[in-house]
């Protein structure tokens, strides 16, 4: 039935989909869903979902028939960033990566393949390694044509003037340890780090990437005393990664169909976002049950401690390196929208005086603000609980 346009969805409609076998009806933004439409679904168990968020359309014109693809913006398209139209985001000027093993080898590969730098130093306690890296980094640009120029040292003062610093030093996990049990060991790297970074450095944005992530990323805002606009940890990335993954495996799509976002702790108090997760721009129960979904939850938060598992002398490095350019993407304007990043939080859902992973919007000078996303109560509760949790870490 149409009305100026508009689809009436009567309970006629559902009664001929539950004929069909089948237990799901879309509704498109337009239609007009009747009260005994929705009576009939409830009795006759169909679930009424929201349509897909891309739907082509068929005009006429001119008696011709043309196909137009309608976007239907179902949620806020704020967990996938997008690129800028004309994708001309200027490159940073200096980048220092402190730490030149796994991940910070890693991002420095990705961040001169992307142009996301001019200049890239990178620094390293062990004779000759990060001099090693940047050089094969400035090799492989003869295939590559990057325009990064990268240098490597030992020295921590080569960070002098840089405008965004990452960094990975420290020690990573091993199989029988959780992140936690890296905290003595690294907080003294991170002291390390942050005196330079304070004195050589004090424009710089800081991303912290060392583990166990919450705890180091606040070691370095008392360290260098920075504001908590310039001091990021990087965490909510890969553990959002890490979802959107086990997601699409799941449902059998690919992770470009999903959108899902993990907030919280880095650690055993993460928190996947289900409530606003959507595959294909509808909700996950149309595609999964909800053993699925407990058991991608569970991948999201174990998945680090399943690569230190195989590894064995250390963890994952390729995911957190792109994970880390996500970050460095938002700063630099090549990506925009809200992304998840670990702030110090100041009064934002509720939390105050603890670092925690939430949406932030992100740009030049680091943090711009943090998106109060709407959550479900049992989401919000596992949000309190993470920052209890580091609180009581960090008390310890
Ligand atoms: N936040 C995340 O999501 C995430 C993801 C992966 C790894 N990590 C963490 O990142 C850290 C690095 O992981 P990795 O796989 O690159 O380890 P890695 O051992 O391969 O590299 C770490 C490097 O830091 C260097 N280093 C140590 N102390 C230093 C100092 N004072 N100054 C300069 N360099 C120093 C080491 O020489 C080493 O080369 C670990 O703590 C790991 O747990 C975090
Ligand atoms: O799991 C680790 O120890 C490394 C990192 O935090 C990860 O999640 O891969």
């Amino acid at each position: 039935m149409m009305n100026s346009g508009r689809r009436v969805i009567g309970s006629e409609h559902v009664a001929e989909t539950r004929a069909k076998g089948r237990v799901v009806m879309e509704i498109m933004p337009t239609d007009i869903v009747t009260a005994q439409a929705q009576e009939t679904a409830a009795r006759l168990g169909i679930k009424l979902v929201p349509g897909p968020l891309e739907r082509p359309q068929v005009h006429k014109t001119d008696g011709a028939t043309s196909l137009r693809r309608t976007l239907y913006r179902r949620s806020p398209r704020w967990i996938a960033p997008q690129r800028p139209k004309n994708g001309t985001a200027s490159p940073i000027r200096k980048l220092a990566l402190i730490g030149a093993g796994g991940v910070g080898a890693n991002i420095g590969h990705l961040a001169a393949n992307a142009g996301s730098a001019d200049e890239i130093a990178l620094i390293d306690v062990v004779p000759g390694l990060a001099a090693s890296v940047a050089l094969d980094l400035n090799h492989a640009s003869g295939v590559s044509r990057s325009r990064s120029r990268a240098s490597g040292g030992e020295d921590l003062s080569a960070v002098a003037d840089a405008d965004v610093v990452v960094v990975t030093a420290g020690r990573p996990r091993t199989p029988g340890m959780t992140r936690a049990d890296l905290i003595d060991v690294n907080r003294r790297v991170i002291h390390t780090t942050a005196e330079a970074i304070r004195t050589k450095a004090p424009g710089a944005v800081v991303i912290v990437v060392t583990n166990p992530l919450d705890e180091m990323t606040v070691e370095m805002l008392r360290a260098t005393e920075f504001p908590r606009e310039q001091v990021l940890g990087m965490a909510g990335t890969l553990d959002s990664s890490r979802f959107r993954n086990a997601l699409a495996m799941a449902a059998g799509v690919s992770s470009g169909d999903v959108e899902a976002i993990t907030l919280g702790s880095h650690g055993d108090e993460m928190a996947p976002i289900v409530s606003r997760a959507r595959i294909k721009g509808r909700p996950l129960d149309v595609f999964l049950d909800g053993k699925q979904i407990d058991a991608c939850v569970k991948d999201a938060v174990t998945g680090g401690g399943q690569v230190v598992a195989l590894r064995k002398t250390g963890s994952a490095t390729i995911a957190p390196a792109h994970a880390s350019i996500e970050l460095i993407d938002h700063i630099r304007g090549a990506r925009t929208g809200p992304v998840p990043a670990s702030v110090m939080l100041d009064g934002e859902f509720g939390i105050s005086g603890v670092v925690l992973g939430v949406p932030c919007h992100l740009g030049s000078n680091g943090l711009i603000s943090v998106k109060e996303l709407p959550l479900s109560r049992s989401e919000l509760d596992a949000l309190q609980a993470a920052a209890e949790a580091i609180r009581e870490r960090l008390e310890a």
